[in-house]
């Protein structure tokens, strides 16, 4: 049941707090089948239709981004990466970021011979919205059919579709088609399969909480958020934190609630560190340079922030097929608006891109005579290419007139790691957050490559009586030192943050949750969200995450099953840096 104010609650004891309603609070609290409390700043119930919901969560974060330099490059808002405003495109990643999970963490219940079972019992692969034939652009027979999330191949086709799949065929030593990056191969171009169904938008409110609205053993109470964790005693030594505080805004006063079993911190890559650091979990330095007490050392909490760096290149097309005219025209979107409420067809249904792709640098690119391949393996991917019909560009409002494509350069296997640290102890105070993209030299080296590689794309003969010509500066990128100028200008995010409280294996000297998600140090309190990724997975990560949930809901809920025949033998795993 939902409820809108802590008074509301029928009792202030449960077996489980989880904190945090987005794709792993709600995935993982939803599996587990005890009393539970799930805490919501924000919980957005209303069914979702494609790139027009863009609700915002009520944790914005102001994110700064730098350049090398430590100049300001950009200073964008930056939505909490909640599952609400998310662009919908559902992948898993490759099979070789698992196993590198399970040669980080010493446990191969991590790797993807095991996780993989997680995605059939996790998805409910539907007909695309158009329902047209969808023979050859996916493998049936990696998906699910019966799992709680309905997620569908694109449903309303855009003049770039054809033109990318022919340049696949064309450029196909550089560009080969993948007919389903679900099988663990991300390399290639494919078909963006998304967590829409029937039209409309899956999210984790959608899904997960809606199978289970009426159970009277979950209570979801929403303008709550979370101050910080409560001390409840010591066992076996450690701090417990079966508590939590929370508050309806700020300057309202603060309620408790308490877990019989554990308090599950599910607030995100960006939420979660700074929970933690508010319970006096974290640097030490740090805590006491707010006048928070330390109660458990830890130096990794909000370090190792890893993420997708995003830079947009735009170019100018012809016609107007593109869906630039529609944005720009309110009574076509108004009509289109009424289609959908008709029968969930049309371009709203569309699910922000239709096709990606995932690609590799050559094995001799200079680079690697300085930097060792920070890719989670041979077949685990560099950089991402993303496809739109329609001008597409965090930084920059769309033109007035025209009409464009863009294919968005994404570094995937980032080696800059960067930050978050509280700006004050006040919990409604954001945090700051520097994600330091672009601060090594392999990523500087690799976005460069991943932009020749999308304007090696367009060169292609399919796209000879469609582009006109590349937009604004990218037309200006001639020299490596050009594309590091305009990377630096435009370079953004993807929204795809982790590694903020990372996984790691029992015995490591870093890390903040061990293999079983629990809080190094603490009794009481996992972790289960984004932010324990030690590295960021190659694929859009919400696919990741709900894998990482349904695998917690496993662990808490049985233990012994889902880990005691899978531990020990590592031995087919060949070592690798994190
Ligand atoms: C604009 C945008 C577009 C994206 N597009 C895609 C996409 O197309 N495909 C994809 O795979 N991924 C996408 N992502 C990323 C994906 O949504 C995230 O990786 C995923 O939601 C992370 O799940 P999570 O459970 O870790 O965190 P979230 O889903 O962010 O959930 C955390 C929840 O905790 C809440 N919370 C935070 N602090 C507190 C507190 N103190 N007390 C109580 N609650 C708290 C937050 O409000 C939020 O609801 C996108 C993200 C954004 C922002």
């Amino acid at each position: 049941r939902v409820h809108q104010h802590s008074s509301q609650l029928p009792v202030n004891k449960y077996d489980y707090i989880v904190v945090g309603a987005g794709a792993a609070g709600l995935g993982t609290s939803l599996l587990l089948a005890s009393r539970r409390m799930v805490l919501a700043p924000s919980l957005f119930l209303r069914p979702a239709l494609g790139i027009f919901d863009t609700a915002p969560s009520s944790l914005s974060i102001l994110m700064t981004f730098f350049s090398d330099e430590g100049i300001l490059a950009a200073q964008v808002p930056l939505l909490a990466p909640t599952l609400t405003p998310n662009y919908m495109s559902h992948h898993y990643g490759s099979s070789e970021d698992y196993d590198r999970l399970a040669r980080i963490t010493g446990d191969s219940g991590w790797s993807w011979n095991n996780m993989k079972q997680y995605i059939k019992r996790h998805e409910k692969i539907v007909p695309p919205a158009d329902g047209h034939n969808t023979t050859g652009q996916y493998t049936p027979s990696l998906h699910g059919t019966n799992g709680v999330l309905p997620k569908s191949l694109p449903g309303y086709s855009v003049a770039t579709d054809s033109r990318i799949i022919a340049t696949t065929r064309e450029l196909s030593s550089e560009f080969p088609f993948n007919q389903d990056i679900t099988s663990g191969n991300v390399l290639g171009v494919t078909w963006v399969q998304s967590a829409i169904g029937g039209g409309k938008r899956s999210s984790s409110s959608t899904t997960y909480l809606a199978s289970v609205k009426d159970r009277k053993n979950v209570d979801v109470l929403v303008n709550a958020q979370v101050t910080k964790l409560l001390r409840t005693g010591t066992v076996g030594g450690k701090p417990s934190f079966k508590g939590v505080q929370y508050a309806a805004a700020p300057g309202s006063p603060t309620q408790t609630a308490y877990a019989r079993e554990e308090v599950i911190l599910s607030a995100g890559s960006l939420g979660t560190p700074q929970i933690l650091m508010l319970s006096g979990i974290g640097d030490k330095d740090e805590l006491a340079s707010h006048y928070i007490t330390t109660v458990i050392e830890n130096t990794s909490v909000g370090k190792n922030l890893s993420d997708h760096a995003l830079l947009p290149n735009n170019w100018i097309v012809q016609g107007t097929e593109s869906l630039d005219g529609l944005f720009r025209d309110q009574s076509a979107l108004n009509s289109a608006l009424v289609q959908w409420q008709a029968n969930k067809t049309g371009p709203l249904v569309h699910g922000t891109v239709n096709h990606i792709g995932f690609f590799r640098l050559p094995s001799d690119a200079p680079i690697f005579e300085t930097t060792s391949d920070p890719s989670s393996g041979p077949t685990a991917s560099h950089y991402e290419l993303i496809f739109s019909s329609y001008w597409l560009h965090p930084t920059l409002p769309s033109p007035a007139n025209g009409s464009y494509m863009t294919i968005c350069s994404a570094l995937i296997s980032p080696t800059s790691r960067g930050y978050l640290k509280l700006a004050s102890a006040d919990p409604f105070q954001t945090p700051l957050i520097n994600p330091q993209y672009l601060s090594t030299a392999f990523d500087k080296y690799t976005l460069r490559e991943a932009v020749k590689a999308a304007k090696r794309f367009t060169s292609g003969p399919a796209w000879a009586d469609y582009i006109l010509a590349p937009y604004g500066d990218l037309a200006s990128t001639n020299t490596d030192a050009d594309i590091d100028a305009y990377a630096r200008k435009y370079t953004s995010t993807i929204f795809h943050p982790v590694g903020t409280a990372a996984m790691s294996a029992k015995d490591a000297g870093w890390g903040v949750v061990d293999p079983d998600f629990r809080l190094k140090g603490a009794d009481g309190v996992r972790i289960v969200d984004a932010s324990v990724w030690p590295f960021v997975p190659n694929a859009h990560t919400q696919g990741p995450v709900y894998l990482l949930a349904e695998r917690a809901a496993s662990i808490i809920a049985e233990p012994s099953k889902s880990n005691a025949d899978l531990r020990g033998n590592l031995g087919f795993l060949n070592p690798r840096s994190r």
